[in-house]
């Protein structure tokens, strides 16, 4: 069976963008913290710590008395959820036979208590579970969602919650419609790629700077004369003033050189070859450095980065200014849908 779509939607929950558990009723074994580290959960047998066999995930304690365990998660970014993975990794004679997901949506900086009071709309509702499994739910709810509750029926261990989706720009990050329109956490997107064999182009868009440079993307040596490529679809249309092209950590593997072009999909069709114009002429880059070009660009929201030939990058950072009106328009897309996770 083939992967579904929306695993490639960013993971909302991940810690890289901020995600993090802001409470549980029991995590005796395993922090519920665990939840959403981003790498891929490990396990080393016979490992004994005080409280038991140590897991790289979330474990309640064995249930003596009715009911279900639950953890609190507030997303990195906000976003409309499209599907979820309940990861047992590792979990096989402790894993829970069913979960529920919530969503809600509350803004600003809530308490644990006023979450324990919000609207909370299913997202996935008592889905069987597989034991060590990346167990996946899709989503059909169309709403706004800032918050999720993982509740697990009754109790056991959970190695990982993936919560993929689409972000939703929230302009109270951008006050002035001055913002970085690739970063993902306000709602860019790598859409396209010609390689991704050593490092995801996702990661390019990522918070932060790079730590090494498993961290960044990074494509096989090419054998041909061609060069490697990722298209970012932009937070929202705008115009750019300046580029940051991150080679961190690639010393004997940056490209040579790099250029950009972008497209308006408002007035041609990306997929249009001849649509794209030069946003930054091929320019040589050096290794391991953090390049920043002044840039003067008409509105685009679609940019494409070619390094020639092949080689890796941490991070594309495209700062600018949102065309007239965006700004409006997202506050009056994130108005509308306050408070109405459901909706
Ligand atoms: N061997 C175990 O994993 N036992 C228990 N869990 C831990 N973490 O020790 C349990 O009851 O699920």
């Amino acid at each position: 069976m083939s992967a579904p779509d929306w695993l490639a939607l960013p993971d909302l929950a991940s810690r890289r963008l901020g995600g993090g558990v802001v409470g549980t009723n029991d995590e005796l074994f395993a922090a519920a913290d665990n939840l959403v580290t981003p790498e891929p959960p490990g396990f080393t047998p016979r490992t004994f710590g005080p409280k038991g066999q140590v897991y790289d995930g979330w474990e309640t304690r064995r249930r003596r008395t009715p009911g279900e365990d639950w953890a609190i998660v507030r997303l990195g970014a906000a976003g409309v959820v499209r599907g979820l993975v309940v990861d047992t990794s590792f979990f096989t004679g402790n894993y829970p036979p069913a979960a529920s997901v919530h969503g809600c949506r509350l803004d600003g900086h809530p308490s644990l208590d006023e979450l324990s009071a919000a609207d909370w709309v299913p997202l996935v509702t008592h889905g069987a579970l597989e034991g060590d499994t990346a167990n996946m739910f899709f989503s059909s709810q169309a709403g706004l969602i800032t918050h999720v509750k993982l509740v697990i029926h009754p109790d056991g261990g959970v190695a990982r919650l993936r919560v993929h989706g689409e972000v939703v720009p929230d302009p109270t990050r951008f006050p002035d419609g001055w913002l970085d329109l690739a970063a993902v956490e306000n709602g860019g997107r790598v859409v396209g790629c010609s390689d991704l064999f050593y490092g995801s182009p996702a990661q390019l868009v990522e918070p932060g700077l790079a730590r090494t440079m498993g961290e960044g993307w990074e494509t096989r040596r090419r054998r041909d004369a061609g060069n490697d490529w990722v298209v970012v679809r932009l937070a929202a249309p705008g115009r750019l003033r300046l580029a940051e092209l991150d080679t961190s950590h690639f010393k004997g593997n940056a490209p040579g050189a790099a250029s950009l072009r972008g497209v308006d999909e408002r007035k041609a069709d990306p997929a249009d070859e001849a649509a794209w114009r030069d946003l930054l002429p091929r320019t040589d880059l050096r290794p391991d450095t953090r390049h920043r070009f002044v840039l003067r660009t008409d509105p685009v929201t679609h940019v494409r980065l070619d390094i020639h030939p092949d080689g890796g990058m941490a991070r594309l950072r495209l700062h600018g200014h949102l065309d007239d009106g965006v700004l409006d328009t997202l506050r009056a897309a994130w108005d509308r849908s306050a408070g109405r996770a459901g909706n």
